[in-house]
């Protein structure tokens, strides 16, 4: 049974779907990095939210780990590389919170039009400083997102029901989204020079860390307020108070800080700075919601290998996930086949398929083929690191689906190109999911890849199979299955033979050493 820790406070739905489904797991928040460490070594998936920090030294002590689900949107936390190189699938719920988020925006646009917690703080403090808090609409008012991905889309939406007028900047938002949205958009410098709120709705990468920086603060429009519910990082928050206490921006709100939890900050206690603790997903129906999708995608990936919002893979729903299943056992035998019998460096591997294999989910195959290819490099390889791993070899990865009908009712062939040229193998499935082999570099031969084999490229010649039979049985070793194929009579022929134990190097050379043999290998599937 697989099990998952929650490290980070979570709606007890996440607990109860996983239990559902076949699940074991255990809730335990608050730990410290080194007593995470401890316990990590013994769960196959950890479900967190924003507190835990997945670093590399968490994932190094995570030796069973498969999956890490973040209940929300921001992945951050996770060093997503040092997950994808161990294999681990990293997975988060990109819509569950969105809406939650947007309006916790929203609400704080409002505090600050309108001061709302000063004014609260005073009148329970007992002064009734009716002319203190003058406030402004927001109709008519322009809103500048930086960010108009799934939640700044939903604050736009709202914001043009409160009759502002929208601009966005986000260099991945097309022409059309921005007209469906009813958004105008515009660079950067046009919005910090026209907006009289900006609110931030980026992820926190390279591009938009200190997006609203020093020097941007200072293009913004006097009076401007700011909002950021996204990611601290985003703004130069020294900047930002001695904009504060400038007046120059008339006020500012944020969820989200550089340091969190921020317990102590330079911007508390600035005039005209609303400050919330990272509650922008904190909400009864947003919790739920992420709970339970958290919990559903990690136990299909556990229970049965369906693979939802994946950052590191492509996904793989549950429904298609047993279906590909053989097709993925065939793909990978066939890679690592390859990959054993394939001498010197890999320059580019061809996937194609045919007939059934042709009308699946092509990403899970070539993951397959590429885990198998690679395993001979890495024993950690698996399909979420494979194609990383491809692509850090410089391997050139092509898949080609042919629309024809072949002799088989599937087929996959695999081409790997070295130094040595082309080299491929083909397979197909018997009965829908006994994975064969029916071609090995052009000749037909039919073999189950299973266990331990013995790989022999000898002159066709009588007499040999006898010759190979007999040193085997001098050597105590139990054939299991015998496969032979040929290219013409007389001419180059195959053997694959599958053995009890492996072929240690004494056997290989006596087998090499028998008249007409060519090449003998041992194989393990
Ligand atoms: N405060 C909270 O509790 C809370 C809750 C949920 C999400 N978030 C955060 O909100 C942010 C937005 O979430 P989302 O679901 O809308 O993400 P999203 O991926 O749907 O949208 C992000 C948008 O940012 C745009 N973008 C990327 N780089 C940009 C750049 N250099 N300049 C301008 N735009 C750029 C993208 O094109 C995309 O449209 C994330 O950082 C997420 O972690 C915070
Ligand atoms: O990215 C997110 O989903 C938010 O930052 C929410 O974080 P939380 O789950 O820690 O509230």
């Amino acid at each position: 049974m697989p099990k998952v820790l929650i490290s980070d406070k979570m709606d007890p739905k996440a607990a109860e779907i996983f239990r559902a489904r076949g699940v074991e797991v255990d809730e335990i928040t608050g730990k410290t990095p080194e007593e995470l460490k401890a316990i990590i070594g013994e769960y196959d998936g950890l479900a967190i939210r924003s507190s835990t920090r997945v670093t590399q030294e968490i994932l190094d002590a995570a030796t069973n780990m498969k999956v890490i689900g973040r209940a929300g949107i921001g992945v951050d936390n996770i060093d997503i590389p040092a997950a994808s190189a161990k294999g681990v699938v990293v997975m988060n719920t990109p819509f569950g919170n969105s809406i939650t988020t947007a309006e916790h925006a929203i609400a704080l646009m409002f505090a600050l039009a309108r001061q709302l917690p000063q004014a609260d703080a005073s009148t329970q403090a007992g002064k009734w400083e009716k002319s203190k808090f003058m406030g402004v609409e927001l109709t008519a008012k322009t809103l500048g997102l930086i960010g108009a991905g799934n939640i700044g889309g939903i604050v736009a939406e709202r914001a043009l029901g409160l009759r502002m007028k929208v601009i966005a900047y986000d260099p991945f938002l097309t022409e059309e989204r921005a007209i469906e949205l009813g958004v105008e958009k515009v660079n950067l410098e046009t919005l910090l020079a026209r907006a009289d709120f900006i609110t931030l709705h980026t992820p926190l990468t390279d591009q938009t860390r200190n997006i609203l920086s020093a020097e941007n603060l200072a293009k913004t429009k006097k009076g401007v307020r700011i909002i950021n519910c996204a990611r601290g990082g985003l703004i130069d928050e020294a900047a930002l108070k001695q904009g504060l206490e400038s007046g120059h921006i008339a006020g500012a709100a944020l969820d989200v800080y550089a340091t969190e939890p921020a317990k102590e900050n330079a911007l508390f206690g600035t005039p005209n700075f609303i400050s919330t603790p990272h509650l922008g997903a904190s909400t009864t129906e947003a919790q739920v919601n992420v709970a339970i999708q958290v919990a559903e995608q990690m136990s299909d990936y556990l229970v049965s290998g369906g693979v939802t919002n994946a950052l590191n893979m492509p996904s793989l729903s549950a429904e298609e996930a047993p279906r590909l299943k053989p097709y993925m056992a065939l793909a990978e035998k066939l890679g690592s086949l390859v990959g054993q019998l394939a001498h010197g460096p890999l320059k580019s591997v061809a996937i194609e398929t045919e007939g059934a294999a042709a009308e699946l989910n092509q990403k899970p195959i070539t993951g397959a083929v590429l885990a198998g290819l690679m395993r001979s490099y890495s024993d950690t390889v698996n399909m979420v690191n494979a194609p990383f791993l491809a692509k850090e070899r410089g391997l050139d990865v092509r898949e080609v689906r042919h629309d024809r009908e072949g002799d088989y009712h599937t087929m996959i062939r695999v081409t790997v190109n070295t130094d040595e040229g082309d080299r491929s193998v083909a397979g197909t499935l018997f009965s829908d999911a006994a994975p064969r082999l029916i071609e090995l570099f052009g000749i037909k031969v039919e073999a189950d890849l299973v266990g331990h084999m013995l790989y022999v490229v000898n002159e066709d010649r009588p007499g040999f199979i006898g010759s190979l039979g007999s040193l085997l049985g001098e050597e105590g070793i139990n054939i299991g299955t015998f496969h032979l194929g040929r290219r013409a009579a007389g001419g180059e022929a195959v053997l694959l033979l599958s053995i009890d134990d492996n072929a240690g190097p004494d056997l290989l050379n006596k087998v090499k050493a028998l008249p007409g043999v060519k090449t003998a290998m041992a194989l393990a599937f």
